[in-house]
């Protein structure tokens, strides 16, 4: 275990970022749990690859964004108050950003769209890895034609995102997202990333053999 990464977990207010994080880390959640909205926090925890290695994590829980007044964006240049957007310093230097909505809440999704483009724009040219979780904390709302949790898988194909449907409330549910962010923070290295030096490795092992008939 050699490095901590960085992951940012944002969202709308009250979708469960909190329940989220202290459910994984602490498994101590439950119907009862209520949590002050969140000005900044920061866990650190040692979280499994899928390779089974053990990585140290550094987690920031946000402050829950307000939601857009207009739903999802129509432009990527519409002003949001200060209060709707990610805080800057976030951007320059998360590694990893766990984006979370809660399925009952569709505006929570709208969130994400705003925020997503925000990351985009602002992250330079540094690859970051991007997840959604959707919060299931209550059922589908059947009079929509198209329910929050699917809108969010065809919007997550598209801009190829992985998407995680998790309960705050079920542990093991959130497993499977923090491995998967876990793991591609820390992918497998290469023995030497520069080829030509294992060759160059290599002559010289040969020329110390024929050194020594
Ligand atoms: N029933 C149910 N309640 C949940 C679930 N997840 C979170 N809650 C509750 O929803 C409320 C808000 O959860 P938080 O974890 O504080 O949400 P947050 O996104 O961190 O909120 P902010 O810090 O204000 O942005 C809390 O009272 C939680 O107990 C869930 O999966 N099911």
């Amino acid at each position: 275990m050699g490095k901590t990464s960085k992951v940012v977990i944002c969202g709308m207010k009250g979708v469960g970022k909190t329940a989220i994080l202290e459910q994984l880390i602490y498994g101590n959640v439950n119907m009862k749990s209520s949590f002050y909205p969140t000005i900044e926090d920061i866990y650190v925890a040692n979280i499994e690859t899928d390779r089974g290695t053990k990585e140290r994590v550094c987690f920031y829980d946000t402050a829950g964004l307000e939601p857009p007044l207009t739903g999802p964006p129509q432009s990527p240049t519409m002003q949001l108050t200060a209060n709707q957007v990610l805080q800057r310093h976030y951007l320059g230097f998360a590694e990893g950003f766990v984006m979370v909505y809660d399925t009952t809440k569709p505006e929570s999704l709208d969130v994400l769209m705003y925020l997503k483009k925000d990351i985009d724009r602002n992250k330079d040219k540094k690859e970051v890895v991007m997840l959604v979780i959707g919060n299931r904390t209550g059922p589908d709302d059947i009079n929509s034609l198209e329910n929050t949790c699917s809108k969010a898988s065809n919007w997550c194909a598209r801009e190829k995102v992985r998407h995680f449907e998790v309960s705050a409330m079920d542990r093991p549910s959130l497993y499977e997202p923090f491995i998967f962010m876990t793991s591609k923070l820390n992918p497998v290295q290469n023995k030497t990333a520069f080829p030509q030096l294992s060759t160059l490795s290599k002559l010289t092992q040969k020329n110390n053999r024929s050194d020594a008939m």
